[in-house]
């Protein structure tokens, strides 16, 4: 595969929204060995999450723009590049991602001081826009936003950490924004997403309380069937559907 993998305009439009998706975060994948797993999820997975820390804003240091770059020619799948980056080199990231090859660019909504230039230049750079909460922010945060953003990540966990459990909280918070959504008119444009704490036990209630895609590592990576993995996720029940 090339740099001409890159899915079309409105790939995440036709994404199916009456079954929950399922993003791979490849921070969980074999590090030495990605192009090996890259392959193996190829026919599974719906959408690979990137996870990009800079030490600071979020305690690891996580993928870069050259290594994106590479995955972007052995993927036709979406990209979906997680910042967690401090407010001044933000915009310098955007665009070094952007020119990777992303398809999605999530920024925090605690850089609010440069959100709004940020969200502007992704849509500028025709990268779909999205925004992610950390589990201990307030939602009314993420409100002013909404309507500026195609995908909306709620953390399940404290930021830029993996195999650890989900936080009580996500649920009821996951029914909130998707009330929030609801009330703005925004249900069917905005894509709701739960990352962090991901697990066989916890995913089904994430569904039930609205999320539309979840964020795997260990529950992806590990599975030695991800055919089943994935019928799994696609068929379960979604909020007020019978189980
Ligand atoms: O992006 C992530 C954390 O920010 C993923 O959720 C992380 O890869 C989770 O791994 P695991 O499900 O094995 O704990």
């Amino acid at each position: 595969m090339t740099a001409t993998n890159k899915p079309a305009a409105g790939w995440l439009q036709a994404l199916p929204r009456d079954r929950m998706l399922g993003e791979f975060s490849l921070w969980s994948a074999d590090l030495c060995n990605m192009e090996r797993d890259l392959a193996r999820i190829e026919p599974h997975v719906d959408i690979c999450h990137i996870d990009v820390a800079d030490g600071h804003f979020a305690p690891a240091l996580l993928f870069f723009p050259d290594l994106v770059a590479r995955i972007r020619g052995l993927t036709r799948k979406p990209l979906h590049v997680h910042l967690m980056v401090q407010d001044s080199i933000l915009l310098s990231q955007i665009e070094q991602f952007a020119e990777a090859g992303a398809d999605l660019i999530s920024i925090h909504v605690e850089n609010a001081a440069v959100a709004e230039e940020a969200l502007a230049r992704i849509a500028e750079l025709g990268v779909e826009t999205g925004m992610v909460v950390r589990l201990e922010t307030p939602l009314e945060t993420v409100k002013p936003w909404l309507s500026k953003l195609a995908f909306v990540t709620l953390l399940g966990t404290a930021i830029g950490v993996k195999g650890v459990g989900l936080a009580e909280e996500a649920c009821p918070r996951l029914q909130a924004v998707r009330a929030m959504l609801k009330e703005a008119g925004l249900e069917d444009s905005v894509r709701l997403a739960s990352d962090g704490g991901n697990r066989h036990d916890t995913v089904p209630r994430l569904r039930a309380a609205g999320a539309e895609t979840v964020v795997l590592g260990s529950l992806a990576f590990g599975d030695p069937d991800l055919a089943a993995r994935m019928a799994w996720l696609h068929a379960l029940p979604g909020p007020g559907e019978a189980a």
